[in-house]
C-alpha cells in the first residue's frame, strides 16, 4: 500500500447511521466540501476525507487500506470478522470505539405458533437471515444442528413464504417483527454504531492523525454522554439527594445567600436521567431541579 499523508474515513452514504455519524465527525471539527457524487468528500478542516458508501463494504475498505476508519455497525463488523475467524485467519480490522447511536439486537424470532423453549428447540429448522456466520456461530456455541438460509433482506417475511421456519434479524422497537407476527426468543448480539479501524496500528502520517481524531472523539462522546444538574436542597436531606445522583465526581456544594438552612448544588452526571430518577431526586428534597446539557469540556 502506498504511503498516504491524508486519513480516509468510511460511513454509510443513506441508510440508519448516516445522519448521526456525519454529526460526530462534524463535532469532532471536520467539515467536508461535498463533491457532485457525493461519493468522496475532502476535508476542508483537516488532512481527513470522508468516503460515503455502503456500510456492508466499510470493514472490506478497511482491509484493503482503502480507508482507515470507518463508522459501522457493530453487527455488520463482528459478522465480517467471523468470516475470517471461520476461514482460520485473523480480522485485519477491529473495533476502536462505540458510538451510542444505531443501537438494536441480532435476534432470533419465531411465527407465534412456534414453541421455543431454549436453544435446542431449533434443531433441523432453517433460519433465514442475512447474518450467516454469526448465525451460525451462536448454534454452536449451542451445540445446535440447524439449516442457515442466508437472504440479503426482507428476512422476516421468509416464513410465509415457506423459505424458513424461524428468523435472525436486527430488532429495535420490535415493529417489524409484530407487523410480520414473529415472537422474539432470544438475542445473539447487542449492536451499535462503531468505530471500526485496522488490526494493525496505521504507519506514515495517518497514525498520527488518527490518534488525534480518537482524542477528539473520545472529548465529544464524553460531553454527548454528561448533563449538569443544578438544584438546591435543605441541608439535612443533602446526602440523600447526592446518593440519587450519577456524578461522575464529588458534586459542588455552595451556600445561597440569605438562607442557611438550603444549599445549592451543582454535579456532572452521566447517562440520560429516567423520570423515575427525576421523581425519586424530587421526593428527596430536591428543589428547582435543571439539567443542562453541556456543550464543552476542558478536563
Ligand atoms: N431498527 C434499527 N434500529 C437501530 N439501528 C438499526 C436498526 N436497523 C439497523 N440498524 C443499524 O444500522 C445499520 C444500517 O442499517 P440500514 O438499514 O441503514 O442498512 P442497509 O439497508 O444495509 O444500508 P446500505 O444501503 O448502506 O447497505 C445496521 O447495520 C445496524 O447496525
Ligand atoms: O424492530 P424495528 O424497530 O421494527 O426495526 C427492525 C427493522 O429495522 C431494520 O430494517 P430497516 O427499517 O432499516 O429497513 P431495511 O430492511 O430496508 O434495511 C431491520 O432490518 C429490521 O427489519
Ligand atoms: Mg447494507
Amino acid at each position: 500500500m502506498k504511503p498516504r499523508d491524508r486519513l480516509r474515513i468510511a460511513a454509510q452514504k443513506s441508510g440508519r447511521l448516516s445522519d448521526a455519524g456525519r454529526d460526530l465527525l462534524a463535532r469532532s471539527g471536520l467539515r467536508f466540501r461535498e463533491s457532485r457524487d457525493r461519493l468522496f468528500c475532502y476535508g476542508e478542516t483537516e488532512p481527513v476525507d470522508l468516503l460515503l458508501v455502503r456500510d456492508d463494504d466499510i470493514p472490506g475498505l478497511i482491509a484493503e487500506g482503502v480507508c482507515d476508519l470507518g463508522i459501522v455497525g457493530r453487527n455488520v463488523l463482528r459478522e465480517q470478522s467471523l468470516e475470517y475467524a471461520r476461514r482460520g485467519e485473523r480480522a485485519p480490522f477491529s473495533e476502536l470505539r462505540t458510538l451510542g447511536f444505531g443501537r438494536c439486537r441480532l435476534s432470533i424470532a419465531v411465527p407465534q405458533d412456534f414453541l421455543y423453549t431454549g436453544p435446542a428447540s431449533l434443531a433441523g429448522t432453517r433460519i433465514a437471515t442475512s447474518y450467516p456466520a454469526l448465525m451460525a456461530d451462536w448454534l454452536d456455541r449451542n451445540g445446535v444442528k440447524a439449516e442457515v438460509v442466508t437472504l440479503s433482506g426482507s428476512v422476516e417475511i421468509a416464513p410465509k413464504l415457506g423459505k424458513a421456519d424461524v428468523i435472525c434479524d436486527l430488532v429495535s422497537t420490535g415493529a417489524t417483527l409484530a407487523a410480520n407476527q414473529l415472537r422474539e426468543v432470544a438475542s445473539i448480539l447487542d449492536s451499535e454504531a462503531v468505530l471500526a479501524g485496522p488490526a494493525e496500528a496505521l504507519q506514515d502520517e495517518r497514525g498520527e492523525l488518527a490518534a488525534q481524531l480518537l482524542r477528539r472523539l473520545d472529548g465529544v462522546l464524553e460531553v454527548r454522554d454528561s448533563k449538569l444538574v443544578m438544584l438546591q436542597v435543605d441541608r439535612a436531606e443533602l446526602d440523600q439527594v447526592v446518593q440519587l445522583l450519577p456524578a461522575a465526581n464529588a458534586p459542588t456544594v455552595m451556600a445561597i445567600e440569605g438562607n442557611a438552612q438550603a444549599v445549592a448544588l451543582q454535579a456532572l452526571c452521566r447517562g440520560a436521567f429516567s423520570w423515575q430518577q427525576l421523581e425519586d431526586i424530587k421526593r428527596a428534597g430536591a428543589r428547582g431541579l435543571m439539567i443542562l446539557p453541556v456543550e464543552q469540556m476542558l478536563a
